[in-house]
């Protein structure tokens, strides 16, 4: 499998979400735009009351896309019939709080429910649920009903039934949230194991600081809008470039991290435009691997003013002057960018008047 030509899982675009209607309507999620990709573990953190459940709860064709658009393994939800987002579930393991075991049926025969809609032969779903229990260290319960079982028990219970069939997406809410040191790290092992052998996305919905630290991407959501997005072994990459540049010297390791965070990876192909002279400046660029040209139409034909090759930057001038683009930028061959937004561009000049000055000085040694 070619790992950099997949798909994303789960793809949002400009996704609302009201409750209510008419005067009673209430907003809870704001154009809400995000890929998760598949392998990936991402954390969803934000304020009680910022739309967190109501996502997932939309991710997992729970409810019905009002506007906006979700994209699950390839599936659009917006417009599907009940029925049809039935089908989208199968292939999601839900982890909610409420376990919803049935009492009638024993630990054994709760998890094998995670198999009923599999076509697997007896004996294989029997080994199945026999290790996702062994996994989860209930080899010695698998007999028990629900009611016999401790909070965590039950808890494990749910959570081997929501794993056992291998699903390609996981939702889940709080997975942790009755478990001990040992039992949480046990689910967290058995989440990262799916994630690598079997290219499950996971998005959970946590304030544990033990998930936190195995997520490779975490979302925070506040009052009903995606404040920040997170890849975090990129960013940590972003963070270990930007320190090797000379112009990012003045800011500390703090500032820098903060700043990595924020910034994108953009990949060009060659020959293509980067910003045309005369756009309207929104962004500040770093040369990742590769290198663009500055070419300036000076009325009587273009002429190349600069090369920039890796670990320079550009884009600088029109978010410090406010003046449209006064050149284009072109890549040379196949460039990677790391790009930072006008907003958080100001911000980083806001936390450093030495970088800040540098910035300035830089920019008329250009002119
Ligand atoms: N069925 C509903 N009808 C009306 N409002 C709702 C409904 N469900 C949730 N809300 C409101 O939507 C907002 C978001 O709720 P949601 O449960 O998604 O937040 P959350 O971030 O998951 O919170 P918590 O961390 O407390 O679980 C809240 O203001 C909540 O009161």
């Amino acid at each position: 499998m070619d790992i950099n030509n997949e798909q994303p899982s789960v793809c949002l675009r400009q996704l609302h979400h009201d409750f209510g209607s008419g005067d009673f309507s209430k907003r809870v999620l704001y154009d809400i735009n995000f890929d998760l990709m598949p392998g990936e573990i991402t954390v969803m953190t934000g304020p009680s009351g910022s739309g967190k459940t109501t996502l997932l709860t939309l991710i997992g064709a729970l409810r019905s896309v009002q506007k906006g658009s979700i994209r699950i393994l390839g599936q659009e939800l917006k417009g599907l019939r009940h029925r049809q987002r039935i089908e989208v579930r199968r292939n999601i393991g839900f982890i909610f709080q409420l376990h919803n075991l049935f009492d009638a049926l024993s630990g054994f025969q709760n998890v094998m429910m995670g198999l009923e809609l599999h076509a697997y032969k007896r004996k294989e779903k029997h080994q199945r649920v026999t290790q996702m229990l062994t996994e989860l260290g209930l080899s010695h319960r698998m007999h028990a009903k629900p009611q016999a079982m401790s909070g965590g028990e039950r808890q494990r219970v749910a959570i081997a039934r929501a794993l056992v069939s291998k699903p390609r997406l996981v939702l889940a809410d709080e997975p942790t949230a009755a478990l001990d040191q040992d039992r949480g790290r046990q689910v967290m092992t058995l989440l990262q194991h799916l994630a690598q052998e079997h290219r499950t996305s996971v998005i959970m919905v946590t304030h544990d600081q033990r998930i936190i630290d195995v997520a490779d991407r975490i979302v925070n959501l506040v009052d009903g809008h995606l404040v920040s997005n997170v890849a975090v072994q990129e960013s940590l990459m972003i963070c270990e470039f930007l320190a090797q540049c000379p112009v990012f010297t003045p800011l500390s390791p703090n500032m820098l991290m903060t700043m990595a965070d924020r910034m994108t990876r953009e990949y060009y192909a060659d020959g293509s435009i980067i910003f045309r002279q005369g756009d309207v400046g929104d962004k500040f660029y770093i040369v990742h691997q590769g290198a663009v040209n500055i070419v300036a139409d000076e009325g009587t034909g273009t002429r190349v003013l600069a090369t920039r090759a890796e670990g320079s930057f550009f884009g600088e001038g029109a978010l410090l002057t406010g003046n449209p683009r006064s050149a284009t930028v072109q890549a040379m061959g196949e460039v990677t960018l790391y790009s930072l937004g006008h907003k958080d561009f100001q911000a980083t000049l806001d936390a450093s008047e030495t970088f800040k000055g540098q910035m300035i000085r830089i920019f008329f040694q250009r002119q």
